[in-house]
């Protein structure tokens, strides 16, 4: 038997915080030295953060990145461990998004990634180019600094693999395992037993059981161990990088780190049996004929052994089933990690919420009383970065103990529910029966004056008085009366985040949340800077649906029982007068129902439609529920309120990322934001197969 112990991990790294990162850096490795690893495998581009986006264009960050090599190679982390460290390193003039591969303080290999991320999300292809010689290795003349440390001038740079006294590794990098013809696979032609990937991959709602089936076929059907490293939290945008670091041999998981947590260092260890490699390979006469054939690797010969002198003693891992949360856990972790990184990065005191008791902005307030929740546990075990900023953000003395969750959110979590002569006594008291429940401080008052004022200053300006549709007012005193409100709650809510702290005789200032949905923003069913405008939001990404699943969920588990009432209301604004006849509900107002809003959205960004195409696809789809006409009205419906509103999406609160059918319009969904939405070509199309198909 050759059996190794080997390290992966998942790190909470920071854009562009060389000395955090750097520690991070070490203490995963002085954790898997100390647990007898042999490798460890860190994220992609550790050392400077994935995250740093256009900063990879400047110099400072490789050079930085350099610089943390180098006191990494001063010390004895790298002695007697084979490190393999993510960072950007300029050869010939280009830059290339490289992995690292050191030890005994010295460099073995930089191996550039092959196939760049450059959809969705990512745009390496912006900031680093492919390493387009496959199988090829070149000379590279290290930095003066780090000739200095390690004295070697030049190694190896290039699509090359490890061959040690009694193993073989190489690498591949995140999106790589993604790509049909992956290098993996021409590594375990050539091969190698070992196979890592660094990657800086982040949480989609559902996504995770890609990633896990992709690693589990790439050693299923080429044998070998397949080491899998993430990034894990918020790196200073958008998305969260949810870890789940594991290990698989053979097509099997036998280690499997947490997807989201609150520590910012994680590793997972694994021992493997390198001989089960040469087995299940050995068996496999129709790769053995494709083996032989193939051009071989270069490999890059190390004296030094993989598996330690008292390998026999150490019992392989076994196979273990893969953990997967549920879209409603992943609604309450990822959300929940992503606030906490942010408030204690942003070096605010706390959150306020404008809290309607609604559904949108409930599920707002159980993601942060989650985040008190998982805070709380990670300090009271004994998590030092947990304790230092859970008593830095709550102002906790270092002599008193620490807080429970519901402690911690009083002191960081401030509700405050604006009701208007509009406000029904159902919202109100579920926002309050909500906030009791997660311990936010509460605060319950009501606008009216200040709408009174604004609706006066306009009339001693105009000498016009605004009614409601319900008084006898047109659609746009109607529409105006409400946006004065759901504005006036926007402004009020950045008064209190700045001034309740101070008030409280606390210190600093509140972040304040918004919390309109995805499908919200699709529809643009929402007032341009109101509430849904505020610093950031947790559910931006997330649809309806998937919310009032989350309310059920989370009102048993997170052990605020309200959410289910809450969840069983009808969505509505409360922006007009409730009459005897007449109630104001969200999706009588929209003209469409949710559920069809989300089909719009999956159509329109996950399967790329235009009006037409959506059309025709629902006419296929829908043909049980409706007529052809009917569908048509459907979608040239749906286009027309989606392209009036579309500008609202330039100005949307920065929110965590979590679908594919976002329409977040900076980073993620790039259109134009003016468009005739009378779609004249494509609407008479539509009508035009309507007419046919009838
Ligand atoms: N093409 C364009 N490019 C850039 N900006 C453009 C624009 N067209 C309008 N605008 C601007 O946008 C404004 C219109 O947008 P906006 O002021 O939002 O107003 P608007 O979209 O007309 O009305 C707000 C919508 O939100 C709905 N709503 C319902 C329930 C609750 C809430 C809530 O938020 O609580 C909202 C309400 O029923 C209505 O459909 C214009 O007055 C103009 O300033
Ligand atoms: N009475 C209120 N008190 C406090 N905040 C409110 C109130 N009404 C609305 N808001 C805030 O304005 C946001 C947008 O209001 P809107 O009526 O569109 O609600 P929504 O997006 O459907 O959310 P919810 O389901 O939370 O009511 C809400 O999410 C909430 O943060
Ligand atoms: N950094 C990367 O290469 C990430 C790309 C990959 N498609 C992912 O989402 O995990």
């Amino acid at each position: 038997m050759r059996v190794t112990c080997l390290a992966t991990c998942a790190l909470n790294q920071w854009a562009l915080d060389f000395e955090g990162n750097l520690a991070r850096v070490k203490s995963s490795i002085s954790i898997a030295k100390r647990r007898g690893a042999r490798y460890r495998v860190g994220p992609e581009l550790e050392l400077p953060g994935y995250g740093c986006e256009d900063h990879f264009l400047e110099l400072d960050t490789t050079e930085h990145s350099w610089e943390c090599l180098a006191d990494l190679l001063n010390g004895d982390e790298t002695d007697e461990i084979v490190c393999d460290v993510g960072m950007p390193v300029i050869h010939g003039g280009v830059r290339y998004n490289c992995r690292v591969f050191v030890l005994n303080r010295k460099i073995l290999l930089i191996r550039p990634k092959l196939c760049l991320a450059n959809d969705g999300n990512y745009r390496e292809t912006r900031w680093f180019t492919a390493w387009q010689h496959q199988k090829k290795i070149e000379d590279h003349q290290l930095p003066p600094a780090i000739v200095a440390v390690t004295g070697q001038s030049c190694v190896p740079f290039g699509d090359a693999a490890l061959e040690f006294l009694d193993a073989s590794l190489g690498s591949e990098t995140c999106e790589e395992l993604f790509t049909p013809a992956a290098p993996h696979i021409q590594m375990a032609l050539s091969g190698v037993e070992v196979i890592s990937n660094g990657s800086g991959s982040h949480h989609q709602l559902r996504k995770l059981n890609t990633r896990m089936d992709l690693i589990r076929s790439a050693t299923g059907k080429c044998g070998g161990v397949y080491m899998y490293a993430n990034q894990r939290g918020c790196d200073g945008g958008r998305l969260y990088y949810d870890g789940c670091a594991c290990i698989a041999v053979n097509g099997e998981i036998v280690a499997q780190g947490e997807q989201f947590a609150i520590q910012e260092v994680e590793v997972v260890i694994a021992n493997v049996d390198l001989d089960a490699v040469v087995g299940f390979r050995g068996a496999f006469q129709s790769m053995a004929v494709q083996a032989s054939a193939g051009d071989k690797y270069p490999m890059i010969h190390v004296p030094f052994r993989l598996c330690p002198n008292d390998n026999v003693s150490r019992i392989p891992h076994s196979p273990c089933d893969i953990r997967y949360h549920s879209p409603q856990e992943e609604i309450a972790l990822g959300p929940a990690c992503w606030l906490w990184d942010y408030l204690r990065r942003s070096g605010a005191s706390g959150y306020l919420l404008p809290l309607s008791g609604g559904a949108d902005s409930s599920s707002t307030a159980a993601i942060v009383g989650s985040m008190c929740q998982l805070a709380t546990a990670a300090a009271v075990s004994g998590d030092e970065v947990a304790v230092a900023d859970v008593r830095r953000i709550a102002q906790i003395d270092e002599n008193d103990p620490l807080p429970c969750a519901k402690e911690l959110a009083h002191l960081l979590f401030q509700t405050v529910y604006l009701g208007s002569e509009n406000s029904s006594a159902a919202t109100r008291s579920r926002s309050s029966a909500l906030a009791a429940e997660i311990g936010a401080s509460h605060l319950d008052v009501r606008i009216d004056t200040v709408v009174a004022a604004v609706v006066a200053f306009f009339t001693s300006v105009t000498q016009k008085t605004p009614k409601f549709r319900v008084d006898g007012g047109s659609n746009v005193e109607n529409l105006a009366l409400q946006n004065i409100q759901a504005r006036i709650r926007m402004v009020l809510s950045f008064v209190l985040a700045q001034l309740m702290p101070w008030v409280r005789g606390r210190s600093g200032f509140l972040l304040v949340l918004g919390s309109a949905n995805v499908d919200e923003g699709l529809r643009g069913y929402m007032t341009k800077y109101d509430c849904s405008s505020a610093d950031i939001n947790p559910i931006g990404g997330i649809s309806k649906g998937d919310l009032r699943s989350f309310l059920r969920w989370a009102a048993d588990r997170l052990g605020y029982p309200t959410l289910a009432e809450v969840e069983e209301a009808p969505p509505t604004a409360e922006l007009e007068p409730i009459r005897d006849d007449y109630v104001q509900t969200d999706e009588e107002d929209m003209g469409m129902t949710y559920e069809e809003l989300g089909v719009y959205g999956r159509l329109r960004k996950i399967s790329r439609l235009g009006p037409v195409e959506m059309f025709k696809r629902l006419l296929h789809e829908w043909r049980d529920r409706a007529s052809p006409t009917e569908i048509a009205a459907k979608v040239k419906s749906f286009f027309y309120h989606y392209s009036c509103n579309r500008h609202k999406m330039t100005t949307l609160t920065p929110s965590y990322h979590a679908e594919n059918y976002s329409p977040e319009d900076n980073r993620f969904d790039l259109r134009p934001f003016l468009y005739n939405v009378r779609w004249p070509f494509q609407f008479r199309k539509i009508d035009q197969l309507a007419g046919a198909a009838e």
